[in-house]
């Protein structure tokens, strides 16, 4: 049989790690795919620019369109990233009757639903493994391992350039910024870094669990949204001797009324295995009602791990090549017209525990002060510490943990303690999950 061939859109971190897997596991890679799969061209905005991969044998174009459009590539793959010009190119190439696979969140999170469309009017293929917590097979285990669940949730370290930070902080008290330029440069993050920082990235991929986890539609919108530039050391620190750890973690919920999509920091029990999830390493939680938690592990980001996640995409696509389309798992795991809208609670309605952490001043009756208004808030203490002032200071910090609370409800109470003459500043708060 004659190879499948192949067209690269990008050739950076991904596009350069796909290059290698593909070469150095073609044999592997032939026996499981029953064809020989052949990259024929690829574009990349710098043609003689140094690269991770040996190009030999592969046409180098500056312009992805002549990709698109060359009738002899079967198979376009997308690893530009970002929406112009990514999302035209994919596109046009499903017009053109060619499958694709993707690497691109933000892609699928905001077009998916077109995206799909068009893919179903052209009875093709759209893989996108890699977009979602990088060499974890977390979409072919949701889509397909877990399709005998009601989901109930799922919790996810979804930004290994986060969780990276995090844990330099963490381990080796490092600054955020200069952990960050070191994510950067080893090709984990996004090439704006704001997106990675400020949980935008992470709501990307939430969005995409949440629906093929759920059955809803792509809503990206809905999404609360809280990133880690807020994080400080000191936080880190407290967290810890309170027996936590801060994870920067993508949460979907299915309660009684409606759904709860958020990224934001958290504190988890120090003793939950995804609470010693380090570095670019992702993990994610998924609780099915029959299989009870699942946990799924592995490399985020980086070169080859997600050049493992394409690949297995391509293998994919070569395996159901001839398949009739109407038979192929669903792009979103439940079929195109039983996609069901369900509501997306706003974050003022949703429940959680909570760190919080205020400066007050060393006098008698402060701390009864707060206590008082957190319980004519009908919000109960699980504990409370005071810390020294730090040197020359005279405030004290003092970290409360709250349970369970409406965020409305936290939010007439906080607004309330940091109207009190002794108390300086705002108070810190970030939410706090058991995970059990
Ligand atoms: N880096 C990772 O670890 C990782 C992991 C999972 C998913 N992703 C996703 O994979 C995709 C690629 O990421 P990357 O890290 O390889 O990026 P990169 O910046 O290393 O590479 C991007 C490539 O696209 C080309 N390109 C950029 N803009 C272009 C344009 N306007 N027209 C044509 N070509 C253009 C560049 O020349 C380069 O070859 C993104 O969607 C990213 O979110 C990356
Ligand atoms: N910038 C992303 C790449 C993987 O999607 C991350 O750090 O997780
Ligand atoms: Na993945």
């Amino acid at each position: 049989m004659k190879p499948v061939k192949i067209g690269l859109l990008g050739l950076g971190t991904v596009g350069g790690g796909t290059v290698r897997v593909l070469k150095r596991n073609a044999s592997e890679i032939t026996r499981r795919a029953g064809r020989d799969i052949q990259i024929v061209a690829a574009s990349a905005r710098s043609l003689d620019k140094a690269r991770i991969c040996d190009t030999t044998g592969i046409r180098l174009t500056a312009d992805p369109y002549e990709i698109v459009n060359d009738p002899e590539i079967d198979i376009v793959v997308e690893l530009i990233g970002g929406l112009d010009p990514a999302q035209d190119l994919v596109l046009q190439a499903l017009d053109a009757g060619k499958h694709v696979v993707t690497a691109n969140k933000m892609l699928i999170a905001l077009h998916g639903n077109e995206v799909f469309a068009k893919a179903r009017e052209k009875g093709v293929m759209v893989a996108f493994e890699a977009a979602v917590a990088g060499g974890i097979p977390i979409i072919k285990a949701l889509r397909e391992g877990l399709s005998g669940n009601t989901v109930e949730w799922l919790a996810g370290i979804i930004n290994g350039t986060c969780n990276f930070i995090l844990t330099e902080m963490w381990e080796k008290g490092r600054d955020f910024g200069e952990v960050l330029k070191e994510a950067q440069a080893l090709g984990y993050a996004e090439a704006d870094p704001t997106f990675d920082v400020e949980g935008v990235d992470a709501a990307h991929k939430l969005t995409i669990l949440a629906s093929i986890a759920f059955g809803i539609p792509l809503q990206f919108a809905k999404v609360y949204i809280e990133g880690i530039s807020g994080i400080t050391a000191l936080d880190v620190t407290y967290a810890e001797a309170l027996g936590y750890r801060i994870k920067l973690l993508g949460i979907a919920r299915r309660t009684a009324e409606g759904i709860e999509l958020r990224v934001h920091p958290t504190l988890i029990p120090a003793r939950r295995l995804i609470a010693n999830v380090n570095g670019v390493m992702n993990a994610v939680l998924v609780k099915g009602d029959a299989v009870g938690p699942t946990l799924y592990y592995g490399a985020g980001a980086g070169a080859e791990p997600t050049a493992s996640a394409v690949v297995a995409d391509i293998v994919d696509v070569v395996r159901t090549l001839t398949s009739d389309p109407d038979n192929r798992v669903p792009h979103l795991a439940f079929q195109p017209g039983a996609i069901a809208d369900i509501p997306v609670l706003p974050i003022e309605a949703v429940e959680t525990a909570y760190y919080l952490r205020l400066s007050a001043e060393d006098k008698p009756g402060v701390l009864a002060d707060v206590t008082r208004i957190l319980a004519n808030h009908n919000i109960s203490i699980e504990a409370i510490i005071q810390k020294e002032a730090p040197q020359g200071g005279s405030q004290l910090p003092v970290i409360l943990l709250i349970h369970k609370v409406r965020e409305r409800e936290l939010n007439e109470a906080v607004a309330r303690i940091e109207a009190l003459p002794t108390i300086g500043g705002s108070v810190k708060r970030i939410r706090l999950e058991t995970l059990g």
